[in-house]
């Protein structure tokens, strides 16, 4: 993975419809050669069409605008704006994910003691999907680049970032993926959803029709990932374009259908920016204390089982008993 001393890393990759997802680095590798690879998902998708424009390299950080951590650094710094020190609030009451102000007390302790295991090199899969022209990549641009683009390009096959935040005092990394929603596109974009620690379901709030299409959206990230294994955020979209009761109206369908799917509900516009930085800074909080409650659990359970009068008594028993007796969830040494 190629991020050291580069606040974020912008790819792009596209596969066929057979292709597994790679890993980042198989992808970083991808990046370089990414006209042959657009011209590759031209060819899958059976069209000649324009698809998204080359996207700009990031620009290396400066100095300016960074925090020094006043715990001991344990990679290099992000920049001020990706610093999360208090859990981030929810949009609205009605259709959250969870009501805690604070973070977990057992994430606060082992934030603070800095036993995070291996949660701090972790990166956490973001999935953004939705129909055509809802704004997922302008979304994401607005975040990652703080850019917006009032020209549509349409993307082809799927794009990621990757973003670097400092949560609680521990580094910590969203990969964030901006598929296609053209339907020539969805079975490239698809095969990208597996592993998805997060789905954000994207729609108009101009358009309701979007809005319905979500569900099958959903249903379709969810069939590639295990039951609860994902938090799922609906997100109207182009915020600035409506305003009194017909944005009332149309975020209460919203916030009605979010609850239905057992989703977080966010309103934004990539044009304005408004909602942008506190939604993702909602969705890496969230992502970062489930990952460290589940990391704080398969340590606990190992140092249980290690502990296990069983595995004690094991000890001089012949090697295929030990074999045989072993807790599955234990590795080979
Ligand atoms: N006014 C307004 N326009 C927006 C906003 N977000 C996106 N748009 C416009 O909507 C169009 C579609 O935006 P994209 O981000 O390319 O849409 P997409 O969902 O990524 O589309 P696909 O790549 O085809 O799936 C573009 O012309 C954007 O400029 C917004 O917040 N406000």
């Amino acid at each position: 993975m190629v991020i050291a001393g580069a606040n974020r890393m912008l790819g792009r990759a596209a596969a066929s419809q057979t292709q597994t997802p790679p890993p980042t680095s198989a992808i970083c590798v991808a990046r370089r050669s990414r006209v042959a690879l657009v011209a590759m998902v031209i060819a899958a998708a059976g069209s000649g069409g324009p698809g998204r424009a080359e996207l700009q390299p990031s620009q290396p950080p400066s100095d300016s605008g960074r925090m020094k951590s006043s715990l001991t650094p344990l990679g290099p710094p992000v920049s001020r704006d990706r610093v999360i020190a208090s859990f981030p609030k929810w949009y609205t009451p009605e259709a959250c994910l969870q009501l805690r102000e604070h973070f977990h007390g057992q994430v606060s302790a082992a934030c603070q003691r800095r036993n995070t295991g291996t949660v701090g090199l972790k990166l956490s899969k973001v999935v953004v999907v939705g129909d055509l022209y809802v704004g997922k990549t302008s979304l994401i641009h607005r975040f990652c680049k703080n850019v917006f683009d009032r020209d549509y390009k349409a993307t082809i096959g799927v794009d990621f970032e990757i973003e670097r935040f400092e949560i609680a005092g521990i580094p910590y990394s969203l990969q964030i993926w901006d598929t296609a929603g053209q339907e020539k596109f969805k079975c490239i974009a698809s095969a990208y959803y597996r592993g998805a620690q997060v789905i954000i379901t994207a729609f108009d709030l101009t358009d309701v029709q979007t809005l319905e299409h979500t569900r099958q959206w959903l249903e379709d990230a969810l069939r590639e990932n295990e039951a609860g294994s994902c938090f799922v955020f609906l997100v109207g979209t182009k915020k600035d374009l409506l305003s009194g009761a017909a944005c009332q109206q149309a975020e209460a369908e919203a916030v009605h259908l979010a609850k239905e799917m057992q989703a977080e509900y966010w309103s934004v516009s990539a044009k304005t920016g408004e909602n942008v930085k506190a939604f993702f800074s909602r969705v890496a909080a969230l992502a970062f204390e489930q990952s460290m409650l589940q990391d704080l659990e398969k340590r606990s359970s190992a140092r249980l089982q290690v502990g296990d009068g069983d595995l004690i008594r094991m000890e001089g028993s012949p090697p295929e008993t030990q074999e045989s007796k072993r807790p599955s969830g234990l590795g080979c040494c």
